[in-house]
């Protein structure tokens, strides 16, 4: 019996705004009408009669017609416009450019574009003249486009349908690709099996409605057809959640890579989120989105997370690695912006702005110095000693304060700071006390009523870390009592849920202190850093398999891949893993060209590059290998 491939069914591709990312015929109206006064309006002109015989509102026949008397276009403009539609191919198409090589026997370009054009661009891909159909221009002598054949098929209503009839191509499967009504109108009658809906450059309603399937990218149509791709999966499959309003630099970093892209600008709470979380692949979040062991059981293809912050206290961490799932945060994009507000805090309540200024703005003009003092020489004792604390020290010292920090763990003392043994120590030697450490659970109430009776009299206090740090009713009843001197906080055991929640606290119409609706990171400059390098990790992630800066996988960076196909495993750290998965390889002759492990505690991160050749039977093996959390192959 006979093992060979069934052949490929004909692949029928339209080429303006399917096989090029746009309309030959406007482009070459833009060219030739280059320097003319009216060059705008007659481009718009020519445009809009596309759209319409492309959406069907406009017969094709007329809208050919009115197109081709409007352009003033000769022989030499498109010489121009073959080289400028060069460069626009569609990315997918480019992309699998081999896919073209090796089946040009079995693909048609049918368009009611023009020859001249066409059959240039599509050579670069195999495809020869003798499977283009399409248009000819009639020019005269002196080289002046007058005209079309309009003998051709093409350049008539139901032209690809006649055109079609005449290939002939009965007897073996056809499917039709393209972005318009005319391309649909050949599956309608009956001359093609499937009708793909191509919508990576335009998307037509009325032709996305008819289609039998829709086609973002020749990736999709490829991968639901089971046919040769370059990628080793379409990226319009992975599906990207955005909430809390992230810069939007990344949603525009996103789409540029293919992914599909969903935006809720509030937070989502854990029955809301469970709700969404099916079927997607990636998770953007900022500091209130909670991730819970709820959602990641709702999270069926959840491959990574984004948290476009610096705290993951809301995310679980461990639930997350014994998912495979990878968590990416942007550990310094926004310290700066905090140690600023925290610079501009310590200046206010040092000067007692809050009281002044809403003194002045109910009309009271209170000129005094009572309580005001100067921050040169005094103490800042910092609690948490990492990226924003050690920040705040630099910039404190060139203040001319004197900056004493306590961290659970050995920091680089930087400048003159002193470090000091105990938070009991900070707490009785400092002028001014502010809170920089992470959001660990064991972080709860690290400041209660027993640490601010330690604080000096006079003394101020600043929390811009995590809400649960501080014991807020007791923070209150120092203030009321008038033990401390003044506070500032931006964050806050429960935070409303979006702005139109009224905001309730212990501290509200206390004097002398600043509340701000957790804005440490809020500036243009933060967000949009934010907003670069979350998805930069993540892109990379997907890609290569990165996980440098991970906060929960073992952190591996990869030397570029290169001639090899990446296997990417994620499994249980228990013993023999690696061993079965070398195993597996070698059964299946599988030659290995660079191998790089790592695990932590609960897994292992296993990243073998292989010869592109090899039996696919082998995946299959590798997937079932035991303690299997996550497997997949790029290329
Ligand atoms: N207000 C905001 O908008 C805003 C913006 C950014 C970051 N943050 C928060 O600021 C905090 C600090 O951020 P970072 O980037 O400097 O974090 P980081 O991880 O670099 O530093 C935290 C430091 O705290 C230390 N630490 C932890 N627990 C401690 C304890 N009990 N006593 C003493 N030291 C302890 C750690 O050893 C570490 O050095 C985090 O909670 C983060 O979520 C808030
Ligand atoms: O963790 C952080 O970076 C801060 O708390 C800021 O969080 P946000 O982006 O939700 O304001």
């Amino acid at each position: 019996m006979s093992t060979a491939a069934p052949p490929l069914p004909y692949l029928v591709i339209d080429f303006d705004s399917t096989f090029t990312q746009v309309e030959g015929l406007d482009e070459l109206a833009d060219i030739a009408l280059r320097g003319h006064p009216d060059r705008a309006r007659i481009v718009a002109e020519i445009k809009a009669l596309t759209d319409g015989g492309m959406d069907g509102s406009v017969s094709f026949s007329e809208s050919l017609r009115r197109r081709v008397a409007l352009l003033p276009a000769r022989r030499e403009h498109l010489t121009e416009l073959v080289a400028h539609l060069h460069t626009k191919v569609s990315e997918s198409i480019r992309r699998n450019a081999s896919f073209f090589r090796q089946h040009a026997d079995r693909v048609y370009i049918v368009s009611s574009g023009f020859r001249e054009f066409i059959e240039p661009v599509v050579a670069e891909f195999g495809i020869p003249a003798r499977q283009v159909l399409a248009n000819t221009f009639r020019f005269d002598d002196a080289g002046n486009i007058i005209g079309f054949d309009e003998t051709n098929p093409l350049s008539r209503d139901g032209g690809k349908i006649e055109q079609l009839r005449e290939l002939g191509l009965e007897g073996a499967e056809v499917f039709v690709l393209g972005d318009g009504y005319t391309d649909y109108q050949i599956r309608e009658a009956g001359l093609a099996d499937r009708f793909y809906a191509f919508t990576e450059n335009v998307t037509r309603e009325a032709v996305v409605d008819r289609a039998d399937e829709v086609a973002p990218t020749f990736d999709e149509f490829l991968y639901q057809n089971k046919l040769p791709m370059t990628l080793s999966y379409p990226k319009n499959r992975i599906r990207v959640l955005l909430l809390e309003n992230p810069d939007a630099r990344a949603a525009e970093l996103f789409k540029a890579e293919g992914y599909q892209l969903e935006t809720v600008p509030g937070g989502l709470d854990e029955d809301e989120l469970v709700q969404r979380i099916e079927g997607v692949s990636i998770l953007g979040i900022r500091s209130k989105t909670q991730v819970t062991a709820r959602v990641l059981e709702a999270a069926n293809r959840l491959i990574a997370v984004g948290a476009f912050c610096i705290g993951t206290n809301q995310i679980d961490l461990v639930g997350c690695m014994k998912k495979g799932v990878a968590v990416f945060n942007a550990p310094f994009s926004n310290t700066r912006s905090v140690v600023e507000l925290a610079l501009a805090e310590i200046i206010s309540l040092a000067r007692r702005l809050p009281e002044k200024s809403e003194k002045m703005h109910r009309g009271e003009w209170d000129k005094s110095a009572r309580g005001a003092f100067e921050i040169r020489g005094k103490k800042l004792g910092i609690v948490g000693y990492g990226n924003i604390g050690s920040q705040l020290s630099v910039v404190a010292e060139a203040v001319g304060m004197q900056v004493l920090y306590f961290d659970i763990a050995e920091k680089l003392q930087l400048g003159n700071a002193r470090k000091v043994r105990t938070l009991d120590e900070l707490l009785q030697e400092a002028d001014i006390v502010t809170l920089h450490v992470d959001g660990r659970p064991d972080n709860q109430n690290l400041i209660g009523a027993r640490e601010l009776a330690l604080m000096k009299p006079g003394a101020l206090l600043l929390n811009n870390s995590r809400g649960h740090i501080v014991d807020v009713p007791a923070l209150a009843e120092a203030l009321r009592s008038g033990h401390l001197g003044g506070a500032a906080v931006d964050v806050f055991p429960y935070e409303p849920k979006s702005n139109d929640e009224v905001f309730e606290t212990e501290l509200r119409g206390l004097p002398n202190v600043l509340l701000t609706p957790h804005i440490g990171g809020s500036t243009a400059e933060a967000q949009r850093n934010i907003a670069e390098f979350v998805p930069e990790r993540i892109i990379g992630y997907i890609n290569a398999g990165n996980t440098q800066q991970s906060v929960n996988l073992p952190n591996i960076q990869l030397p570029a891949q290169q001639q090899a196909h990446r296997l990417i495993h994620i499994h249980q750290n228990v013993p023999g893993v690696l061993a079965r998965i070398n195993n597996v390889l070698a059964a299946h002759q599988v030659n290995i060209l660079g191998q790089y492990l790592k695990t932590n505690e609960h897994i292992g991160y296993v990243i073998t590059d292989v010869n592109r050749e090899y039996d696919q039977d082998v995946i299959q093996a590798l997937r079932e290998v035991e303690h299997t959390i996550k497997f997949r192959v790029l290329y």
